[in-house]
């Protein structure tokens, strides 16, 4: 199976958590893309969706589903989002398509986080995948000095802006040995808006698309 074909297996396996009647937190990028066309067939058993960024609040609307502000929403029982890493204990780094920032609202207010990847986004330390970081722009020279300070090497993401219109620095070369705490260190910084780090709130599943089926953890 390629790539593709697991990132549509298992977004279609994420289709069972979805409660009828309600509404769905929908992530962004290539593997929620596949959960959103799979979310078209069910459209009249939920209430809407809740997007965590433009494209995909496009993609939802492209297919007929409606989609509410967040704001307008008192519950929402389930966000399913892809990742660009994911450890065993669930926490993840995200942000690769720069959609980070929603992500992590929808994530905060969403009741169960269901993250689904293909099986080479299962890694034993984060940290591979650059952390993609939120930054607002007249911070950028400062913000990617702390993170040098913190052993990173931040590149800035050229020509692209958030859709809350700021930048994004890509942090490589850190070494992930406290998720958690580099999260909170990296929230401390002036100027960061987000980081892509997700261990204050991990997923509570993880469906992992392989050759053999979908696994579950
Ligand atoms: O900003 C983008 C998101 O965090 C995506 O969930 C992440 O980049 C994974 O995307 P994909 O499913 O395309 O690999």
């Amino acid at each position: 199976m390629d790539q593709n074909a697991l990132k549509k297996q298992v977004a279609e396996a994420a289709l069972r958590y979805v409660p009828e009647g309600e509404v769905v937190g929908v992530g962004t990028g290539s593997t929620a893309n596949f959960f959103i066309d799979g979310l078209a067939a069910m459209k009249d058993r939920i209430t809407g969706a809740v997007a965590s960024s433009e494209a995909t609040a496009e993609r939802l609307r492209g297919h007929g589903i409606p989609v509410l502000a967040l704001n307008d929403v008192d519950r929402l029982p389930v966000y399913v989002d892809g990742a660009d890493a994911v450890n065993e204990h669930r926490e993840m780094i995200k942000g690769g398509g720069g959609a980070l920032t929603r992500e992590k609202i929808v994530a905060a207010v969403a009741r169960e986080f269901v993250c689904i990847v293909d099986g080479s986004k299962k890694v034993k330390r984060l940290g591979g995948f650059p952390l993609p970081v939120e930054v607002i722009p007249m911070a950028r020279s400062y913000v990617a000095r702390k993170l040098v300070g913190l052993g990173g090497r931040p590149e800035y993401r050229e020509g692209f802006v958030t859709d809350n219109g700021n930048i994004i620095l890509d942090v490589h070369n850190l070494d992930i040995v406290n998720p958690l705490d580099l999260e909170k260190t990296l929230n401390n910084i002036t100027g960061v808006v987000t980081n892509g780090l997700f261990a204050l709130r991990p997923a509570d599943v993880v469906l992992v698309g392989e050759g053999g089926g979908v696994s579950v953890y």
